[in-house]
Formats: C-alpha cells, structure tokens, sequence
C-alpha cells in the first residue's frame, strides 16, 4: 500500500548571546520532506530511496542516500533497530528555505528530519524524548536540536552519563553515521543511544517580541566557529554569563518585554568575542545598536555560531534590519533579512 506524509522541522538560533551551547529558539522557517513509499515502484539505488530536493543547498547538498545528512540519519537510526534500507519505493523530496552554514541550524533541523524519518519509516513508535537522544548522538550540542524538535523558546543541558554511556556517546561520527560506502551495505550496526541524554525545559515567550534575522552572504560553519574559542575561561567571565542568563530566560517571558533588562542580559564574554575574527563588522554592530539608537529594539546577538544577526525587537523590524544591512555593507558584506517568530509546535509529521 502506497504511504505518504510531510515532515516539518524549523530553524533555530542557538545561544541568544550568554546561552552558549544551553539555549534555543526555533524559528517560523521550515524544512520540509515529503515523503511517498510506493511498493511499486523500484529505484536505481542500493538503499531504495530517491531524493529530490529544492531551495537552500540544492547546488551543493549530496543526493545519495547514505551521503546526504537527513537520510544517512534516517539510516543509521533504522540500522540501530535492526533494518537495513528504506523501503522498496522511497521518495524524499526535501524543500528547505534554512540557509546552510549561517547560524539558524540548517544542520540540526537536517538531524532531527532525519530522525523523524527513520522513526517513521522503521514504524518505531519513539517518543520526541527518545528521538532526541538518536539526535544528540549526532549533534552533540542540544541547543539547536532541542529547540527545532520540541519548538519554543527552550533550555538544555546533557545529562551526565555513566562510564559505559559516556563510551558510547564518544564514539567519532563516523562509527555512529553509516559511511558513505557508494551503494555497498558494510553490515555495521551501529550503537543504539544512552537513555534520556538531553534534558530540556520549554519557556514562555512575550507574544510581543519577534527576532529579526540578518543573513550575511557567506557560509561559517560551526566547526570553524568553535575552533576559534578557548579551552578554559576565567571565572569573571563564567559569571558574567550566569548572571545575565539567569535574567534572561524569564525577562524575555514578561508583557511588556523591558528592553533597559533585556538588553544587558543578552551580553557573553563566553564565545561572540572570540568569533569576531570571522564575523566582519560584528563587535561595532553588537555595540552600536542598541535600544536607545533603535527604539522597538530588546537585544542583539550573534545566532548560533554565526555569521547571522539575530535582533530581538517589538516594532520598527525594517529599519533596524536596514540598520545592520547598511554596517555589513560597509565591510562588503551583503545580506539578506527574514522577520521571523518562535516556531512553537517544534518538528511535526502530517500523513495524507
Ligand atoms: N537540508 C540539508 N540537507 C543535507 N545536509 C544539510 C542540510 N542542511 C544542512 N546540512 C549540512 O550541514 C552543514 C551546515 O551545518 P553547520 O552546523 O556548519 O551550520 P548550521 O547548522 O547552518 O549553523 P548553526 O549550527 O550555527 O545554527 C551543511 O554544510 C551540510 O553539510
Ligand atoms: N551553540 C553552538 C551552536 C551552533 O550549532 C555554537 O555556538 O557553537
């Protein structure tokens, strides 16, 4: 019998300034795959599924299935529940409108497709609390995928593991994801994940606020970001952003939103600075513009690892957006804005 069904998974932005690696918000941008399994049907390819994809990537993104990161996720959670290919007859085809390499979790919102799709096509049955562990196996950081999975403005931290988990969840990448064999099933099983990895909890969020994203014009991508960070930091700088963190996940919860609060409390001295070697023009922009230059403006940081702008406001979206336009182009760098809000129902899959 022929299945079909749409798998919706949004954007987030990571950190919201002195949240690093902790908080998230999914985003009103969403990453799309609609899947067909027509037993019928029989594709050229080893693992009996066909991609087709459209939007952000489609130059670059690979087609195959054990090399694209939705589906060679979908494989590795249907090989860690003991199958080996899709189905005979499955058509992915993706739409995805998240920019790759800019910040707003291209990467994580692929993760958790990817997930979602393996738990559909295996019938699995796993919880979003399940699926987030498979997730987190692959992107070891939960603020993106916690956020695209569960939706929201949303908090997180990994759970410490025992010896014998922590030896699971360390494993390289490669042992976890199936290489790319070039069609051949090399019969590796990889390891099922640790129990409950991620805890999270979801906060409210002012219905007032909207984040504004500027997208300059150049993939960085999140290895490259944290490259460039330290190893250690001082304790100065870890209460700098313990106290504003504490501050701002419930001052960006209250009606109306207090910018002269928020504000200060989206500072970091944990990895923006660092980064401002391959943001151009970022520490100017983090500095100048503020509330009192911009009325409508809350707060402003670097999204994920960059290089996107994110800008929470109330009102007057375009003219800061032409505001922070107008300081890239001043070091070349040309963007593009979106006006976006908190994607709050997190990933969702729909049958037809
Ligand atoms: N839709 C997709 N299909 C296949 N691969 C994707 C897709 N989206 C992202 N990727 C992979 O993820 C990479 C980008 O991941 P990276 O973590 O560097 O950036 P990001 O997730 O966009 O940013 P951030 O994690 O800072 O929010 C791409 O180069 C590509 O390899
Ligand atoms: N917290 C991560 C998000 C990027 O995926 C970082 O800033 O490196």
């Amino acid at each position: 019998m022929t299945r079909s069904f749409t798998i919706s998974v949004p954007a987030s932005s990571a950190n919201i300034g002195p949240g690093f690696d902790v908080l998230g918000i999914s985003l009103t941008l969403y990453l799309k795959l609609d899947v067909k399994i027509d037993p019928a049907v029989s594709y050229e390819d080893p693992h009996n599924c066909k991609i087709t994809y459209e939007g952000e990537g489609a130059e670059s993104v690979p087609l195959v299935a054990d090399n694209n990161l939705i589906t060679r996720t979908a494989l590795y959670v249907l090989r860690c529940n003991g199958i080996r290919t899709f189905p005979t007859g499955t058509h992915v085809n993706v739409n995805n409108p998240i920019p790759l390499g800019r910040g707003l979790g291209s990467s994580g919102a692929a993760v958790v497709a990817g997930v979602i799709l393996g738990n559909e096509i295996g019938k699995l049955g796993f919880s979003k609390q399940r699926m987030l562990d498979y997730c987190l196996m692959i992107e070891r950081h939960p603020d993106n995928i916690t956020a695209a999975m569960m939706g929201g403005f949303v908090g997180s931290y990994l759970r410490e593991l025992s010896a014998a988990d922590l030896e699971r969840i360390e494993i390289p990448l490669a042992e976890v994801l199936p290489e790319p064999a070039g069609g051949a099933d090399t019969g590796l099983v990889p390891p099922e994940p640790p129990m409950n990895i991620g805890h999270h909890i979801k906060y409210g969020w002012a219905k007032e606020i909207k984040a504004i994203a500027i997208i300059p014009n150049f993939e960085l991508s999140t290895a490259t970001s944290r490259d460039v960070l330290p190893t250690a930091y001082t304790r100065k700088d870890a209460i700098f952003n313990l106290q504003r963190l504490s501050v701002l996940t419930t001052a960006l919860t209250r009606s109306p939103p207090d910018a002269d609060l928020i504000y200060p409390a989206m500072q970091d001295k944990l990895h923006q600075p660092y980064r401002k070697t391959l943001v151009p023009g970022l520490t100017e922009i983090l500095a100048s513009v503020t509330p009192k230059t911009h009325p409508g403006l809350l707060g402003i940081c670097l999204s994920g690892a960059g290089p996107t702008i994110l800008a929470l406001a109330t009102e007057r979206f375009e003219e800061i957006a032409q505001e922070i336009l107008a300081r890239f182009a001043k070091e070349k760098i040309q963007c593009t804005w979106k006006l976006l809000e908190p994607a709050d129902d997190g990933a969702t899959v729909t049958e037809h």
